[in-house]
């Protein structure tokens, strides 16, 4: 059984690798939906994989890195597109929780990225 959690952050960034006149060369913020995913099986006593709680308390210290910062500036997201960005996460999340599976993470309404570690 999968349980799922939702955060959501706010930063800046910009990429440095994009060709030439390319918006997204520009400074720039996205409010920034995070989805964490993990898996297992449901402990007797607790009757839960993992207590939400649990997951809030890990991902906090991640979120805090994050929110409202120029992303460019932190060590690793020095071209922070959103599929480096999962990656980090994924880095700094799955030795606190071994029980992570998938994380989504959507930069626009529309737009995103779905990573599992491979
Ligand atoms: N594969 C990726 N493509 C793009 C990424 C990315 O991380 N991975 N990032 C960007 C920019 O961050 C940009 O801010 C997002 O641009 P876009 O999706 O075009 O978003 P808009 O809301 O500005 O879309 P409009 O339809 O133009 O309003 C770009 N590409
Ligand atoms: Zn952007």
């Amino acid at each position: 059984m999968t349980i799922y959690q939702h955060f959501t952050f706010d930063a800046a960034h910009r990429l440095p690798n994009v060709p030439e006149g390319h918006k997204c060369s520009n400074l720039h913020g996205h409010t920034y939906h995070l989805t964490i995913y993990a898996s297992g099986e449901i402990l007797e006593k607790e009757g839960w994989i993992i207590d939400f709680s649990d997951l809030k308390t890990i991902m906090a210290p991640i979120i805090q890195i994050l929110d409202h910062h120029f992303l460019n500036d932190i060590e690793g997201l020095e071209n922070p597109t959103a599929e480096h960005l999962a990656k980090w996460i994924w880095k700094k999340t799955k030795p606190l929780l071994p029980a992570l599976n998938k994380i989504e993470l959507k930069e626009t309404p529309a737009t995103g990225v779905i990573y599992n570690g491979d």
